[in-house]
């Protein structure tokens, strides 16, 4: 296992002048040894890019890649020593599951006992032990790519394990199990893994640490909580969460920070606030309010959603902000056409300006008072 440093930029195109022009703006990151990591973002914002400069199948167009601070930028994908999985099945049709799973290992002579051996515990990993025997031709699609997952993983000596949306043609429930599983076989191999997705169910259930990706830049770096709890990009903020982040339009004036006409961010926070040109709150932590709190806004309802486990309030305020709540189903929750006031500033409160979460102190701009 190695520890991976990203310093570069790519663009396909010969000669690029605009941000426009790069598939990967410069960008500066290091995947630890032993790490579980996903690449996160919409279609076309640079993953695959990112990938494929990982594993050595695209020299980026500037800088470079180094393992374990060896700069390997020159290698191709089998110097470099790791191991990938894609979307389809790669696997040998007119081998059994074990031939498979065996390919990596007895390619590289590794000896029979160890291959055995170590056929066996992919195969009990992965819940394949009843099929070693079964030839592949005849197995489901999924099988399939279960068997591909497996041969990514069988080896111990790789650099890392590269997964570009691998479970895209698994089935909803057996995706479920095998993001699991996945991250179970993480902990068990101890292998550097980095896992292409646009799914952050997948991603976050898989990894530690998540590069959140868009437009060809890494907008943030972190855990599912640190994505969740302080979004450093409001791209961050409206890509992760169900529905993402209410990011709302702030203006400063004599009284403090207001949001459609109203002052939620009191001048006492004026140091923090006076920048701020957007506020964001997770639909999570917008409350129901008594009128005229202080931080609160006076909104009506548009739509009252049963979800199951909450309520999702979609609103909008005298201005047209439009505000989401998602309510504990055991509280009132107001009807279409009520009107009822929303608290949108407390302990989890993000400022923005610029796109990019206002800090104070070294700290996220949070829980300003109001
Ligand atoms: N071989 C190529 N030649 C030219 N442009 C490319 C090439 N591969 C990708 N691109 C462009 O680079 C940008 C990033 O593409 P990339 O495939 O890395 O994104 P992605 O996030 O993996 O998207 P997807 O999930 O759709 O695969 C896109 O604008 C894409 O059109």
């Amino acid at each position: 296992m190695s520890r991976i440093d990203l310093d570069l930029a790519h663009a396909y195109k010969p000669d690029p002048k605009t941000d426009d022009d790069y598939a990967l703006l410069p960008l500066k990151m290091t995947f630890e040894d032993g790490g579980a990591y996903a690449l996160l973002g919409p279609s076309g914002c640079g993953k695959t890019t990112l990938l494929n400069i990982v594993s050595g199948l695209v020299k980026p167009s500037q800088g470079g890649v180094k393992y374990d601070g060896v700069d390997v930028t020159a290698r191709t994908p089998q110097q470099r020593n790791i191991a990938q999985v894609f979307q389809f099945p790669v696997i040998y049709d007119t081998m059994t599951v074990a031939q498979n799973l065996a390919f990596p290992l007895r390619n590289r002579g590794v000896a029979p006992e160890r291959i055995k051996e170590r056929v066996g515990r992919i195969a009990e990993m992965l819940e394949m032990s009843h099929q070693l025997d079964a030839r592949a031709a005849g197995l489901a699609a999924d099988a399939k790519q279960k068997i591909s997952l497996g041969r990514g993983l069988v080896r111990e000596d790789v650099s890392a394990v590269l997964f570009d949306e691998p479970l895209t043609v698994i089935d909803p429930h057996l995706k479920w199990q095998l993001r699991r599983k996945l991250k179970q076989i993480h902990h068990e191999l101890k292998l550097t893994l980095i896992y292409v997705t646009h799914d952050q169910v997948e991603a976050l259930t898989f990894a530690d640490q998540v590069i959140v990706m868009t437009r060809g830049r890494a907008v943030q770096v972190g855990s599912a909580s640190d994505l969740f709890e302080r979004p450093r990009h409001t791209f961050v903020g409206h890509f992760i969460g169900s529905p993402g982040m209410n990011l709302l339009a702030a203006r400063w004036s004599e009284q403090g920070l207001e949001v459609a006409g109203r002052t939620v961010v009191g001048r006492a926070a004026a140091g923090v606030a006076q920048a701020a040109t957007l506020l964001g709150v997770r639909p999570e932590y917008v409350t129901i309010a008594v009128p005229d709190t202080p931080g609160a806004v006076p909104v009506t309802v548009d739509q009252a959603q049963d979800i199951g486990t909450y309520w999702l309030l979609t609103t909008h305020a005298a201005d047209g902000t439009q505000i989401r709540a998602r309510l504990h189903p055991h509280q009132a929750i107001p009807r279409a056409g009520e009107t009822t006031w929303l608290q949108v500033n407390g302990p989890h409160t993000c400022l923005y300006e610029n796109e990019l979460l206002i800090e104070s102190g070294g700290q996220p701009a949070r829980g300003v008072a109001a």
